[in-house]
């Protein structure tokens, strides 16, 4: 982790759905260069907090700004331009493209020719799908997809599945990746797999990162910094061994079958 700016900041964000309130005047930062995780029990709020990140929730009431830039009224589809890509908690892949046409797919912000000249290589967009395409084989080669290059993504395996969507994240040059639970559903090589991954995100292409997870054996090995939801407040945050620490943040957990210290 370097420096120790924010690059992600959340002020008073509350959302509330009819009678629910899903966050209660939320504030946290995420510091450029960190992995941060966002923890918490069941229906604590945290998807709903990286999808008012992401654009597809409008807060109730609160600011969220990327790098000093108020990211209101900003359209989701619109939020990769401030260096922002996420990944979904239910797998959200063209099922019936191949893994280098989904990572092209991520690639569209960055196309000057449009999604579809992109896939379909049509005119002077060949030109340029031949420089997009080499650093989508560079992330293709980082994540070592290589022997699925050309498959369907639809008929890999879950733990392949989800590397793909990160890869296809990835292929945006976000400044910050927001993952909803990367290891859901994953075997416990995959999920090393997945951790070490994200380590290489962040140390070599310097991507600030910032996740929910329910696996904390991963949060506490591989976060600089970890924030607690409960009943959509922040209930503490800091370091993953004040966190494990914070009497308040056990008793929150001893509620919650998953428990805090799940284990691997
Ligand atoms: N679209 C929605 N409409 C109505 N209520 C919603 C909606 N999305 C979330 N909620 C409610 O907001 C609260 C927080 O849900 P959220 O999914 O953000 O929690 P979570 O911490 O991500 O949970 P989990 O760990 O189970 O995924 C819950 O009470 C949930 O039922």
């Amino acid at each position: 982790m370097n420096g120790s700016s924010a690059l992600l900041e959340i002020k008073e964000v509350s959302l509330t759905f009819k009678n629910v309130a899903a966050l209660s005047r939320v504030s946290c930062s995420v510091q450029k260069g960190s992995i941060s995780s966002l923890i918490g029990p069941n229906g604590a709020g945290k998807t709903s907090m990286l999808n008012c990140i992401s654009g597809r929730y409008t807060p109730t009431k609160g600011k969220i700004s990327m790098d000093g830039r108020e990211l209101s009224g900003v359209p989701a589809h619109k939020r990769t331009g401030f260096g922002l890509a996420r990944t979904f908690q239910n797998i959200a892949l063209f099922r019936g493209l191949s893994v280098l046409d989904n990572l092209m797919v991520g690639r569209h912000s960055r196309l000057n020719y449009g999604l579809l000249a992109s896939i379909f290589y049509l005119g002077k967009a060949r030109a340029e799908e031949t420089r997009h395409r080499e650093r989508v084989e560079d992330i293709i080669d980082f994540l070592n997809l290589s022997p699925y290059r050309h498959q369907i993504a639809g008929h890999l395996p879950y733990g392949v599945q989800k590397k793909v969507e990160l890869g296809r994240a990835l292929a945006a040059e976000p400044e910050l990746l927001l993952l909803d639970e990367p290891m859901a559903g994953m075997n416990l090589e995959e999920t090393e797999d997945m951790a070490r991954s994200i380590l290489d995100i962040n140390e070599e292409w310097g991507v600030t990162v910032f996740l929910v997870e329910h696996d904390m054996g991963v949060v506490m090995d591989i976060s600089d910094h970890v924030v607690v939801l409960d009943f959509g407040r922040v209930l503490a945050s800091g370091t993953p061994e004040a966190i494990q620490n914070n009497p308040k943040v056990i008793s929150a957990y001893l509620g919650d079958d998953d428990g805090l210290y799940k284990g691997r």
